[in-house]
């Protein structure tokens, strides 16, 4: 079976022009300013305007407004979804079918995803449910698709560091250690939207291959 760990994946990104880590001895954590030009963020953009529908939680914890975004499902078929996909894992160093396809979030003003990690309770009720056939998530991979007039910034709070959306800014992150236990430090907020409203894209890597193949 082949696995990703998502071990080399630093090493990757420090090879990467523009990347910068993120300095906390907590996690790994790097920004990439200018990955998407305004073409690509407004393309992605209007196709998440076009089909989009309420964010769902794992785990669900009984908070009605605990994710109160919107998601899309974007297809690989689709050109521009396409390469950017093929970007994301260019940079992660990880082959794309470990990928979950990629997603698009919308948030209007007063919507928010509140604190939360991105790997599933490795003892929680969904674990089974979410991660059998693919494994835990390895890596995040974020793109901000617009700057929001006011609010909407990402916060790690146990890191301490806030991330403010700019168009075509990527963040990304190992949801766990170097040991491949899960790392609590991870954990952060999808802020309120105060005005306007915010566009993101959305990548997570697990650790065996997804079950689909790029057409492409
Ligand atoms: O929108 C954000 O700033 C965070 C989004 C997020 O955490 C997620 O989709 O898992
Ligand atoms: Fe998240």
């Amino acid at each position: 079976m082949e696995i990703s760990d998502g071990r080399r994946t630093s090493e990757h990104l420090l090879a990467h022009p523009g990347a910068q880590r993120v300095p906390t001895p907590r996690l790994e954590m790097f920004i990439v300013r200018n990955f998407l030009d305004q073409a690509a963020c407004a393309e992605l953009i209007a196709l998440i305007e076009a089909d989009r529908r309420p964010s769902t939680i794992a785990d669900a914890n009984g908070d009605a407004y605990f994710r109160t975004s919107e998601t899309c499902d974007l297809s690989h078929d689709i050109p521009i979804v396409g390469a950017v996909d093929d970007r994301l894992s260019a940079l992660a160093g990880i082959p794309t079918q470990f990928g979950e396809p990629l997603q698009g979030q919308r948030y209007a003003e007063g919507q928010e995803f509140k604190s939360h990690t991105d790997y599933f309770e490795p003892h929680g009720a969904d674990y089974e449910r979410y991660c059998s056939v693919a494994g835990q998530r390895t890596w995040t991979f974020m793109v901000y698709l617009n700057a929001p007039e006011a609010g909407g910034a990402t916060r790690f709070k146990v890191i301490d560091k806030t991330i403010q959306p700019e168009p075509g800014k990527l963040v990304c992150w190992n949801n766990r250690r170097p040991d491949l236990s899960v790392n609590p430090a991870t954990l952060h907020h999808g802020m309120k939207v105060r005005r306007g409203v915010k566009y993101v894209i959305t990548k997570w890597f697990r650790e065996r291959p997804w079950g689909w193949e790029p057409t492409a």
